[in-house]
C-alpha cells in the first residue's frame, strides 16, 4: 500500500463514526511498520479516548519507529485525555502523516512543533481536501460556535412536499426514509416548525434497523400552538427544545415544561434563525438538520443560515397552485435574486435522487 492508501484507510474510519463523536472532530488513525499495518483507531466519542490512543495501544512495541497517519492533526493541550502528540513521541513513532491541521487557532500546529522538537519527520497534506471536507461540521462549529446546518426536504419533481390537500405520505421511497433516519442519526438536533408538528405529528427519532442516536428535536413555535398530546412532548424519546416567542402562554409553558421538554422563550415575537442558532451553539450542538417544512425551509434560505442542503426528488408528480412548494415564504422576486448553489454530489436513492448542494463559495 502506498502513503496515500493507509491515509484513505484512515479517513474511511474517521467517517464510520460520524454523528458519535460531536462537539469532537471525526478522526481516524493507523500504524504502519515495515509495510504491516500494526495499529488503527478511530475516535468514537467525545470523552472516550482520541483515535492515536487507540491505534497505539494496539500497535504496542511494533509502534516503535512506525509510522502513524492521522487525519487529523494530534492534539497537544490536556483536553478529556492526555495529549496525543505526547502519547506518539513515548511509543516512539518515527514519522507522523498529517491530513488536515487543528482550525483552533489556539492549537493550530502546536501538536507538529512538538513532535519536531522531539526529533519525529512530520509530513502535512497528505489527502487534506477529503480531511478537511469530512470536518467540515466541526470547523464551521469551531470557527462560528454555531451548527452546522443542513436543510433536509423530501420534494416531487415538481418541488412539493405535499399536496393542495397537506397530503405527503409517502413522497420518496422507503430506501429515501431510511436514508434521512441515517442523517437524522448523524445529526445532535433536528429541528421543525410548529406546522409540520400539527400537520404530521412527527416523533422526529432515528429508526434504523440497526439502532442509532435520536437528535434533540428542536420546535419553532412562536405562540406556543403545539397540542399537548404531539408526539414530540409525550413519547419521552429524546429532549424537546420548544422556541417561541416573548406573547406565549406561560401557564402552557408551565405544563408543557418537564425533564424531557425545555421551553426557551425568545424576548422577540418573531423567532430569529440567528438567536436559536446561537442559543444551539451554546449548547455545543455542532450538527443540525432542519426537515421543515415549507416556511422554515424559507426562513433558514433567506438568512443564509445554511451550510448545506439535501434534496430527495422523486419521479412524482403532484402539481396544483395550491400544492406545498419545498421553498414557502415570499421568494426572490427577481431570478437573478435567486439564492446562488454549487451541486455537491448526485445520486439514486431507491427510485429518487438525493442532490447535495451548498450555497455558492465566493
Ligand atoms: N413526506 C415525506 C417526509 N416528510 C417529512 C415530515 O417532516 C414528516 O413529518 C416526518 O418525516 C415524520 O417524521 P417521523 O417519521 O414521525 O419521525 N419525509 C421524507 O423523507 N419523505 C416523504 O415522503
Amino acid at each position: 500500500m502506498q502513503e496515500e492508501e493507509y491515509m484513505k484507510l484512515a479517513l474511511s474510519m474517521a467517517i464510520a463514526a460520524k454523528g458519535q463523536t460531536s462537539p469532537n472532530p471525526l478522526v481516524g488513525v493507523v500504524i504502519v511498520k515495515d509495510g504491516f499495518i500494526v495499529g488503527t483507531g478511530a475516535h468514537f466519542k467525545a470523552g472516550t479516548p482520541h483515535a492515536e490512543i487507540h491505534a497505539i495501544q494496539a500497535a504496542g512495541e511494533q509502534a516503535f519507529g512506525a509510522d502513524i497517519f492521522v487525519t487529523l492533526e494530534p492534539c497537544s493541550h490536556f483536553g478529556q485525555t492526555a495529549p496525543c502528540a505526547d502519547a506518539i513521541i513515548q511509543a516512539g513513532i518515527k514519522r507522523v502523516y498529517i491530513a488536515s491541521l487543528d482550525p483552533n487557532p489556539l492549537v493550530a500546529g502546536k501538536g507538529i512543533k512538538k513532535l519536531r522538537k522531539a526529533g519525529i519527520e512530520v509530513e502535512t497534506g497528505l489527502l487534506e481536501k477529503e480531511a478537511v471536507e469530512l470536518n467540515q461540521p466541526f470547523f464551521h462549529f469551531i470557527k462560528n460556535k454555531q451548527p452546522f446546518v443542513t436543510i433536509k426536504a423530501a420534494t416531487s419533481l415538481d418541488g412539493k412536499i405535499a399536496a393542495a390537500t397537506g397530503d405527503s405520505k409517502w413522497i420518496t421511497s422507503p430506501e429515501s426514509r431510511r436514508d434521512v433516519h441515517q442523517l437524522r442519526h448523524e445529526h445532535d438536533a433536528i429541528l421543525v416548525g410548529i406546522h409540520t408538528i400539527i400537520q404530521d405529528n412527527p416523533r422526529l427519532t432515528t429508526r434504523l434497523p440497526q439502532g442509532g442516536k435520536n437528535p434533540i428535536r428542536i420546535i419553532l413555535d412562536t405562540h406556543l400552538r403545539i397540542p399537548l398530546e404531539a408526539n414530540v412532548l409525550t413519547d419521552q424519546a429524546v429532549k424537546t427544545i420548544i422556541y417561541t416567542g416573548k406573547d406565549a402562554d406561560s401557564d402552557k409553558m408551565r405544563k408543557i415544561s418537564n425533564e424531557f421538554v425545555e421551553v426557551v422563550q425568545l424576548v422577540s415575537n418573531v423567532i430569529s434563525i440567528e438567536d436559536v442558532l446561537k442559543d444551539l451553539g451554546d449548547r455545543n450542538i455542532m450538527t443540525l438538520l432542519v426537515e421543515g417544512g415549507s416556511e422554515i425551509h424559507a426562513s433558514f434560505i433567506e438568512e443564509n443560515a445554511f451550510q448545506q442542503l439535501i434534496f430527495y426528488m422523486a419521479p412524482k408528480i403532484i402539481g396544483g397552485k395550491q400544492a406545498i412548494p419545498c421553498v414557502g415564504g415570499s421568494g426572490a422576486q427577481l431570478v437573478e435574486q435567486a439564492n446562488e448553489l454549487e451541486f455537491i454530489d448526485v445520486n439514486q436513492v431507491g427510485s429518487d435522487i438525493k442532490i447535495a448542494a451548498r450555497p455558492r463559495r465566493k
